[in-house]
């Protein structure tokens, strides 16, 4: 275990770190941050929500001369909330060391921008488009960068984003150190990587699986046209503190939410097509604890830190293994729990496999709840509600009208039992609408190419025999009661 007093912070960094309450290194910081510090280009992958965001901060922030007004570092993100999510943490490190650190980001007001560009920010951290546009407006100026950083780096260097990337990295001194994090590094990217980079160094944190641990992962065999009443049913069975689900496309987001509102769930859509100040207040809404669930395109898969975050459901499964391991790690991040369910189409199981093999973690089956077992886990919630009332006392006012209810009917178990009725939200079956989505092009499930010695013999043993029932998956956390109405 190593203390981040062991690794030669400067004592404003030191009170930082201890103020956001980081009792220990975790691992990739312990690795990273040292050879960061010695100035060595570095290709930095670990798993979702082990720290990746402090591991290239610190450094940096230690690096910044707070008396110069250029700016010395510029981290580029793949989305505009990921890039105001790691300013904001940023911020919190370098705040005693009175590091300024500017988020930059496309929808939103430029002028404003651009006001606080001249104020002489230390430390940008923006998204491709707009880091261009300041630069090409010559707003912002980076020929003093020591230190380039790209978060979520396999993402950056993918197709749509290279040619950006390539422009901005133009513009900074060849003499800077950069640096690459992210929890996927697929080979092809790792080598486009190295191109920008002098002699990297990769550090792995050497892990059995490329997902979390702590989060279960579970997979549903499920028609299309049963998706949405499957996931009704294990959202009222589980119970999530909060949840995000995932869809493929932005109409989905939209038709989701839209009918998991009209079934009486909290829930909002966030996608690309909805404006800049939306798609914050959503997630504002939903880190708040307003939304229940967040129903997702994978603009939200990456980075993103939200605490109480439960459970996730691909409603449809993501076409590439690396969106996967994203997506369900928005849970268990920080040592917490979580839960993954991913709803599989009879024809796209070749994806499941797919996945499987390069997270080298096996799902397990997961059978979908019945409408009675939906019953039972809001029956469950309404209990504990009332139990925590019945703790909590303070019910004076109220006895008085439940002695003239047992009075007038005498049998106590109706009047509980019509009070139960009313208190719990039965599963609804008002009818929605969702379009169906085609299938992914269909995938052999045959694995080409081995090595892992998880052939399909093993996938075929998983008869229906084999699955398990929802109930033997404990809930992580209980969700406080009296969240939802
Ligand atoms: N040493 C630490 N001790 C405790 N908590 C930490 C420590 N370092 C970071 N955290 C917290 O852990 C959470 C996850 O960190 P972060 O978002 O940096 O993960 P990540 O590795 O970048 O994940 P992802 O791959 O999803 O982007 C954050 O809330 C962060 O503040
Ligand atoms: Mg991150």
């Amino acid at each position: 275990m190593t203390k981040f007093a062991d690794l030669n912070l400067s004592p404003a960094l030191l009170k930082a770190v201890n103020r956001m309450g980081f009792e220990e290194a975790t691992p990739i910081q312990a690795k990273t941050i040292p050879l960061s510090m010695a100035g060595k280009d570095l290709i930095g992958q670990a798993q979702t929500g082990t720290g990746k965001t402090a591991a290239f901060g610190i450094p940096l922030i230690e690096k910044i001369d707070v008396k110069s007004q250029h700016v010395q570092g510029i981290i580029i993100a793949p989305t505009r909330e990921l890039a105001i999510q790691v300013s904001e943490e940023l911020y919190k490190i370098g705040v005693d060391a009175r590091v300024k650190v500017l988020a930059v980001y496309g929808g939103s007001d430029i002028q404003r921008q651009i006001r606080s560009l001249k104020k002489g920010p230390h430390i940008i951290v923006g998204t491709p488009g707009r880091i261009l546009d300041h630069i090409n407006r010559r707003t912002l100026k980076l020929g003093n960068v020591h230190t380039l950083i790209l978060d979520e780096a396999d993402e950056m260097l993918n197709m749509g984003f290279i040619d950006d990337i390539e422009a901005i990295l133009e513009t900074v001194p060849e003499e800077r150190q950069t640096l690459l994090f992210s929890a996927t590094m697929p080979e092809p990217i790792r080598r486009i990587a190295e191109r920008f980079m002098k002699s990297p160094e990769t550090v792995r944190v050497q892990a059995k699986e490329m997902t979390v641990p702590l989060i279960e992962q579970f997979f549903v065999k499920v028609p299309e046209k049963e998706k949405f009443d499957v996931l009704a049913r294990l959202i009222d069975v589980q119970s999530p503190e909060l949840a995000i689900v995932f869809g493929r496309t932005k109409r989905r987001v939209d038709e989701l939410s839209n009918a998991l509102t009209v079934r009486g769930y909290t829930a909002e859509g966030i996608h690309g097509d909805l404006s800049q100040a939306k798609r914050l207040s959503v997630l504002k809404k939903f880190k708040e604890g307003k939304v229940d669930v967040l129903v997702a395109t994978d603009v939200a898969a990456r980075g993103l830190d939200i605490s109480g975050v439960t459970h996730v459901y691909n409603y449809d499964i993501p076409q590439d293994p690396e969106s996967y391991v994203h997506r369900i790690g928005r849970t268990g991040r920080a040592g917490k729990e979580g839960m993954a369910i991913t709803f599989v189409s009879p024809r796209e199981m070749g994806y499941l496999r797919i996945v499987e093999q390069t997270t080298k973690k096996r799902m397990q089956p997961m059978r979908p709840p019945t409408w009675d077992e939906a019953l039972e886990g809001q029956q469950r919630i309404t209990m504990e509600k009332l139990e925590e009332s019945i703790k909590e006392g303070n019910l004076d006012e109220y006895k008085s009208v439940a002695k003239d209810l047992l009075t007038e009917y005498d049998d106590a178990i109706t009047v509980i039992a019509a009070a139960l009725k009313v208190l719990t939200k039965e599963p609804d079956k008002t009818p929605v609408h969702i379009t169906e989505e085609k299938p992914l092009p269909q995938k052999r499930e045959s694995f080409k190419g081995g090595g892992s010695g998880r052939g399909g013999e093993n996938r075929n043993r998983r008869g229906k025999s084999g699955q398990q029932p929802y109930k033997g998956n404990r809930k992580p956390q209980r969700r406080p009661t009296g969240r939802r109405p």
